[in-house]
């Protein structure tokens, strides 16, 4: 069986007090003098004068520090019999074990004071009623159990046993302290319980009887438990059992322990008679100043086995017996004593439920389910609500996706829109840039084809200010390009022309093919009969070349394409005609002697084709002729002189090779030995004997050139659709004479001219890098070089002769291009100040390690790359060798508008990538 304590609330139909503390219920009784003492003449020395005070009659006047009245719950005087002590005393309590509640009801008193007769009629009465309720409560079971024990001399003795053997107190987890082996005789009835009180009081007195004692030393215990249980949970299987029990304990005499303590230690220590009533007093008193503290309820059996009835889980009653005779005054007085302490000592009675394993099992389930029921109620509740949650949760998840979705989306289309965006403004400011250049070309080549001579500066400067082409707005406060450092180029452009040149993308390309339509134009005016070619108004077949030549500017259009392909094809056919009708002509004129009118012009840059040793393709200037060596002297302007003091200090150093190195060390530019050398080399190239129909028989080999072809895929494979092996052009019309043993030298002799024209002439680094990284000493690279150098040339003698100049069709100024320059590179500046802050801009003049008189160029190369590739690192990359390039040519002497425009812009048909490559090997 198991015990389990709970609390029955207000179903209990006996007891009022349950589940609280309640105190020990207190009453005194008084017994009536007996024969003896009325013969003695003893007299009452206390009245019970209410129902609850008890008084000391006898005046005692020496002792009036004594109290004269006591109040306890209950107070019986001599006349009251022991039924009104038990109903009024005890009866309530003792029937709280019929439901499920301890109760314990002791008798305290000194020795015939009434405690065995109060105890046995209590007892009696107690029994009767219990047997009167359960007759009346047929619906339950009841079931009565009987044990008797005497404490006596700490030794605990079983009165239902004749076996006298002490019996061993042990501590039950579940009902605290039992007392082993003792004997519990289930009732059968009242009248057997009658049968085992009389046991139980025949073996008390056979004890007292073998102690010779005339009064009761020992304690004795009447234990009756009852169980009781629904007989319709029974019938059911619910069995629920409310077992509890009650206690009649009659103690043994309480003078006992007043003499023990009167007669000092020895009779303490030579005794445990009193131990148990000693503790009980201490216990009682302690208990009754509250619970903290120890109480020694292990001192003694009797405080052990009764500990639940002092201050536990029980009800208890005290009735305090008195022996009203004067000559008891003393223990009398110590009675109400221990009974005042009594009265305040609290218990905590509980209803007492035994349930059956099995009920317990029933029981424990049905808790289980109603928490099973709780939980998921809770479950279903927590889950509906984390359900919710988390629809609205993924409905969120889904709303900040589709957002973002869309915001992905619109970023895309705007970064796409911004894209093309800037890359339309690339491409305008590239096509005004290009389209400006072209109609000053197409302007000059207008003017040129009527008087073949070159712009004045007035007419530039009047075609500059009519121009609207530039409208990019200049700011003042984006000058800072301007305002420090950079020198402002104050002279006349000692090389007009080059940084429009270099500026558009498709310039080399363009190289060549005006190689080709120079002849074309040159020839007519040869013979004089300009009218052998339709000028471009009239659509003629060298207009179509030319815009054959304008459109290498890639385009997507396939239309474009196939309208390209036809025009070339065109233009083909008509080149070919034309040809050979030229050659037919020169062979006419073949035995005259060119005019010294032409001759003469041949510094002012007339096309013409040279009678002797004289190239076909542009005519050599002056100071390249051996005749002409002092020509180097004269030709370049004073300003050039100013300008270009020589080369910079670390011009050696930057040529790649030492070897080279010394060499153009020892190769002035003025060196007019060397130029006749060089001169000669470049006539072996192309002499007289190369006919025109040498070019016709050329163009018929030529694979037919596809416009869209980059320049650079020409020159690297030699063919227009990319197959290597096939001779280009100009290769073909050199015919087998391009392979010279000596050609590795002459290459570097070209190439150190070259560098020298360049500096000499201010050439841009982009066309220098270009070419040099182009042109690496191939023998087809012969052609290129030739045309280099008469270019160089070209501009040299330009550079003696004026500010205006026309240059394979175009015509340049210093003017035109400083004000093209100055527009491009503010707008530049203002991209970049866009970009980067001051601080910004110093701190990628610190990062970049770039000195100060290279950083506005740096930055507006840098800058402008970053237009092109938004590539911040390659920004810094480039922005490092520009400034590294930047030092090739004295700063001092260097124009900030050499270093603008699309200097880092590769060359058509490179890509940018490749193309820094080659720059960074070139440093
Ligand atoms: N209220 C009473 N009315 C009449 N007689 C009583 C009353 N109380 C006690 N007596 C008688 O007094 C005598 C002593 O009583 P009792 O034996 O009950 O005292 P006691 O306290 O038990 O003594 P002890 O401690 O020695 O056992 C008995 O003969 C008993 O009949």
């Amino acid at each position: 069986m198991s015990v389990v304590s709970m609390m029955m609330g207000g179903e209990s139909p006996v007891h009022e007090s349950q589940g609280s503390e309640e105190k020990i219920f207190v009453s005194v009784r008084l017994r009536p003098l007996n024969d003896r003492e009325i013969s003695r003449n003893d007299v009452l020395d206390w009245e019970c004068i209410n129902d609850n005070t008890i008084v000391f009659k006898t005046s005692m006047p020496e002792r009036s520090l004594f109290p004269t009245a006591y109040t306890f719950d209950r107070v019986f005087g001599t006349e009251c019999s022991t039924k009104q002590v038990y109903d009024e005393g005890a009866k309530e309590l003792v029937l709280s074990v019929l439901n499920g509640m301890n109760c314990t009801i002791f008798a305290y008193g000194q020795t015939s004071s009434g405690k065995t007769y109060t105890m046995s009629g209590i007892t009696q009465f107690a029994v009767t009623d219990i047997y009167n309720y359960i007759e009346k409560h047929k619906e339950r079971e009841f079931q009565l159990k009987f044990s008797a024990m005497e404490i006596y001399n700490e030794a605990v003795r079983d009165l239902l046993s004749h076996d006298s053997t002490p019996l061993r107190l042990l501590d039950d987890p579940e009902r605290g302290t039992v007392v082993e082996k003792l004997t519990e005789e289930t009732l059968v009835d009242s009248n057997h319980l009658q049968e085992l009180l009389s046991i139980c009081e025949a073996q008390r007195q056979i004890g007292e009887t073998s102690l010779n004692e005339t009064s009761s030393r020992s304690h004795q215990i009447l234990r009756l438990t009852v169980e009781s249980s629904s007989r319709e949970n029974l019938s059911s299987g619910k069995c629920s059992t409310l077992t509890a029990a009650v206690n009649f304990v009659d103690l043994a005499g309480s003078e006992r322990a007043s003499q023990t303590l009167a007669a000092g230690a020895r009779l303490k220590e030579g005794s445990h008679i009193n131990r148990s009533l000693l503790t009980l007093g201490t216990v009682i008193r302690k208990l009754s100043k509250g619970r903290n503290g120890h109480v020694p309820y292990r001192d003694s059996k009797l405080t052990r086995i009764l500990q639940n009835s002092l201050g536990g889980n029980a009800r208890t009653a005290i009735i305090c017996t008195m022996n009203p005779a004067h000559c008891h005054v003393e223990q009398s007085k110590n009675t109400l004593s221990f009974a005042s302490c009594a009265k305040e000592v609290a218990t905590n009675a509980q209803v007492n439920l035994v349930m059956s394993d099995k009920a317990l099992v029933k029981q424990l389930q049905k808790e289980l389910a109603r928490l099973e029921s709780q939980l998921s109620s809770l479950m279903s509740t927590s889950a509906g609500n984390s359900a919710v949650l988390l629809r609205e949760k993924d409905h969120i998840i889904a709303k900040k996706d589709k957002e973002i979705k869309e915001l992905t989306c619109q970023r895309d289309i705007a970064q796409s829109r911004l894209e093309d965006l800037l890359k339309t403004v690339a491409e305008d400011r590239s096509l005004r840039i290009y389209e400006y250049a072209a109609s000053e070309s197409s302007e000059g080549i207008n003017h040129s084809r009527g008087r073949t001579t070159s712009f004045t500066s007035e007419d530039l400067n009047e075609h500059v200010s009519n121009n609207q082409i530039f409208e990019i707005p200049e700011a003042a406060e984006e000058n800072f390009l301007l305002d420090d450092g950079t020198p402002r180029f104050l002279g006349p452009d000692p090389c007009p022309g080059w940084e429009d040149t270099a500026h558009r993308k498709n310039e080399e390309s363009k190289d060549i093919c005006r190689e080709v339509q120079s002849i074309k134009l040159e020839e007519p005016t040869m013979k004089g009969k300009a009218d052998l070619l339709p000028s471009p108004e009239e659509g003629g077949k060298e207009a179509q070349i030319g815009d054959v030549n304008e459109r290498q500017v890639p385009t997507t259009s396939e239309e474009d394409k196939e309208l390209t392909q036809i025009d070339l094809d065109n233009c083909y056919q008509a080149l070919k005609q034309q040809i050979q009708e030229l050659q037919r002509t020169i062979d006419q004129l073949a035995q005259c002697t060119p005019s010294e009118e032409v001759m003469s012009n041949s510094k002012r840059l007339t096309w013409t084709r040279s009678k002797s040793k004289r190239s076909v393709l542009m005519t050599i200037p002056s100071d390249f002729w051996p005749g002409n060596e002092d020509e180097d002297e004269q030709s370049p302007p004073a300003v050039s002189e100013m300008e270009f003091p020589g080369r910079p200090e670390d011009f050696e150093g930057r040529l790649p090779g030492a070897e080279a190195d010394a060499e153009i060390r020892d190769t002035s530019l003025g060196d007019a030995a060397v130029e006749e050398e060089i001169v000669k080399e470049i006539d072996i190239q192309v002499d007289d004997t190369t006919s025109v129909l040498d070019l016709a028989s050329g163009l018929n080999k030529m694979p037919k050139f596809n416009p869209l072809t980059p320049i650079s895929d020409i020159l690297e494979t030699g063919t227009s659709d990319g197959r290597r092996g096939t001779l280009p052009f100009l290769r073909e019309v050199r015919g087998g004479r391009q392979h010279h043993s000596d050609w590795p030298q002459r290459f570097d002799k070209y190439r150190r001219r070259i560098i020298e024209l360049w500096a000499r002439c201010n050439v841009p680094l982009v066309h220098r890098s270009y070419f040099f990284l182009t042109f690496k000493g191939d023998q087809s690279d012969n052609v290129y070089m030739e045309v280099e150098l008469r270019r160089l040339y070209f501009l040299k003698d330009i550079a003696s002769n004026g500010t205006t100049a026309m240059i394979d069709g175009q015509i340049v100024s210093q003017a035109t291009s400083l004000k093209a320059l100055n527009r491009e590179r503010q707008f530049l500046a203002k991209q970049l100040q866009k970009k980067y802050g001051k601080k910004e801009r110093e701190d990628l003049y610190q990062k970049w390690n770039i000195k100060l008189d290279t950083k506005q160029r740096s930055l507006q190369l840098a800058c402008h790359l970053w237009t092109e590739t938004k590539d911040m690192k390659h920004i810094r990359e480039s922005a490092v060798l520009v400034a590294k390039l930047a030092g090739f040519i004295e700063p001092r002497h260097c124009p900030k508008e050499f270093f603008g425009l699309s200097f880092l812009t590769p060359p058509v048909g490179l890509k940018t990538s490749s193309w820094r490559d080659n720059v960074s090997s070139l440093l």
